[in-house]
């Protein structure tokens, strides 16, 4: 019997972390701070979302720059016109992934995205990349009232695509996404491909996912 596999987004299905760092630094050059983060070195905090970027560069600040009231939120909102305007620029599918859909859906089973970005940049990059039809859902950070590590929008991810919580995994990069799929009573694959390697496995995923390739035969061990 096949079951729903549930896919992250940012640094999991894709390295979104080139256009994600360009955004932000096109908010700390507006504030004369020119670029706070590398294009590559910082994929890992750009995984953890647009305002984790923001507060990380305003970390690297020199000490006697002070920020006016309220910018936190104000880049937040720059950040995501500039990232819309410019989502797919150097964001790629990570090797394998086309073909791992292809095989689990051939297996039978349901593909669906729960992801803590914006629903409408969601939407669009899924797009972008050519492979939103291969999910039945996709339910983004502002999609419910409450986003990720809450399981409700894991729940909703699964059920929209016509599948059952209790026979579905998540597959994820971060922290978050092992806190989601614990509260969901779901297991767990953390990819291993990302900017921290190996070392994700301090979370305790049920499995780490070091290529797509190896997805397929994961599914069929957990789900049938
Ligand atoms: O934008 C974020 O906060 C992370 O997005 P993700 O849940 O697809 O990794
Ligand atoms: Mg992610």
């Amino acid at each position: 019997m096949a079951g729903t596999v549930v896919f992250d987004l940012d640094g999991t299905l894709a390295d979104t972390s080139g256009d994600l760092l360009a955004a932000a630094n096109a908010c700390f050059r507006a504030r004369g701070l020119g670029d706070l983060l590398h294009p590559q070195d910082d994929a890992l905090i750009a995984f953890h979302g647009g305002r984790a970027m923001l507060r990380a560069g305003y970390g690297r600040m020199p000490g006697d720059h002070l920020l006016p009231p309220g910018a936190e939120d104000e880049d937040f909102a720059r950040l995501l016109d500039h990232y819309g305007a410019a989502i797919a620029v150097h964001t790629r599918l990570y090797p394998g992934v086309e073909d791992a859909l292809d095989r689990l859906a051939a297996d039978g089973h349901i593909l669906t995205v729960c992801t803590n970005k914006p629903e409408a940049l969601a939407e669009a990059l899924l797009r972008e990349l050519g492979i939103r039809d291969r999910f039945g859902a996709m339910i983004g950070a502002d999609t419910l009232p409450v986003r990720k590590p809450d399981p409700r929008p894991y729940q909703a991810a699964v059920e929209q695509a016509g599948g059952t919580v209790t026979r579905s995994f998540l597959v994820g990069d971060t922290e978050t996404d092992r806190k989601t799929a614990a509260a969901a009573g779901v297991p767990v694959a953390l990819v291993s491909f990302g900017p921290e390697g190996e070392a994700i496995s301090r979370l305790a995923p049920e499995a780490l996912l070091a290529h797509f390739d190896d997805l397929p035969a994961l599914a069929r061990d957990w789900l049938d």
